[in-house]
């Protein structure tokens, strides 16, 4: 389990993140969500330990009991419990698409050890996973943005890590591909890993996740199961703008509805509470 305590984290002399405490565990996947600009990059770059943090503690609990301080560990020792899928990457270098890969095995290296065929094979079979074995010589910078996710996931897969953080990783994938990532997360989960990931969909966060974080303004404003907090009255709120909620048409899963403003009844309407007593009734 990762458990954050009273996290304070800025840019300059601006603070974005105020005493945030939260704890996401193994066997589940966590969504963090909010709208755009509420901290959420932000507070997953300083869970991850790639950016600083002015006061607060990320510890890693593991089953044995011992903890162990996340943000002290160096970047080496990090990259072998957790992979990290950013929102953004910059590549300066043309690199092939599977030199991007491999390097999620760097972390398990031995010092001055090559690859070995091992590594190579799971590099591969990662590719293939992530429905881009075909982009092996490819260079990255001649990919598509869908396609660069891809590779970004596959990096991630190939680091066999029992954690996961991703950063809005479906942002640039089409249906089925966003379906191949969030089923693959779900069974990374369900086999025990921690998957910790930012998303805008939210109905693609109630299809998967079992519990969701909702930040706003560098505050937790939302925390608990998926079931739980993902209500029309609390989305309604947190997105200040009314949104309906409906189970999936495949079961009971609640599925979020944006009301446009042509749909909206002035006189019936004036705030996400009434709106739950329309839609109620
Ligand atoms: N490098 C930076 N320097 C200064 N301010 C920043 C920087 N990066 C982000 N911010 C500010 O910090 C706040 C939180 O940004 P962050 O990217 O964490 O939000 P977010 O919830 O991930 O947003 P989005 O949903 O739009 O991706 C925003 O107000 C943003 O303008």
């Amino acid at each position: 389990m990762i458990q954050v305590q009273n996290l304070s984290v800025g840019y300059g002399r601006r603070r974005v993140l105020s005493d945030v405490s939260l704890s996401v565990k193994p066997g589940r996947m966590t969504g963090l969500l909010g709208p755009n600009g509420s901290g959420k990059t932000t507070l997953m770059g300083a869970m991850g330990g790639v950016l600083p943090v002015r006061s607060g503690s990320v510890q890693l609990l593991d089953e044995d009991g011992t903890t162990r301080d996340f943000l002290s560990m160096d970047a080496r020792q990090r990259a072998q419990v957790l992979s990290f899928i950013p929102q953004k990457v910059q590549t300066s270098f043309p690199l092939r698409c599977s030199t991007i890969v491999m390097m999620g095995r760097y972390p398990h290296l031995s010092s001055f050890a090559n690859y070995s065929e091992d590594d190579i094979i799971g590099a591969r079979q990662a590719m293939e996973r992530a429905g881009i074995a075909h982009l092996w010589d490819r260079s990255v910078d001649a990919i598509s943005g869908g396609e660069l996710q891809r590779v970004l996931f596959a990096r991630a897969l190939a680091q066999k890590t029992n954690i996961m953080f991703l950063d809005e990783p479906s942002a640039s994938l089409d249906m089925a591909g966003t379906v191949n990532m969030f089923d693959m997360l779900r069974e990374i989960a369900d086999d025990g890993g921690l998957v910790f990931v930012t998303v805008h969909d939210l109905n693609l966060a109630a299809l998967y996740c079992d519990e969701l974080i909702f930040l706003k303004h560098g505050e937790i404003v939302g925390n608990g199961r998926t079931e739980d907090v993902f209500t029309e009255e609390r989305l309604s709120e947190i997105y200040e703008t009314p949104i309906r909620v409906q189970p999936h048409a495949l079961g009971k899963v609640p599925q979020a509805q944006a009301v446009p403003r042509a749909f909206r009844n002035d006189a019936l309407f004036s705030g996400a509470s009434k709106l739950t007593k329309r839609c109620a009734g």
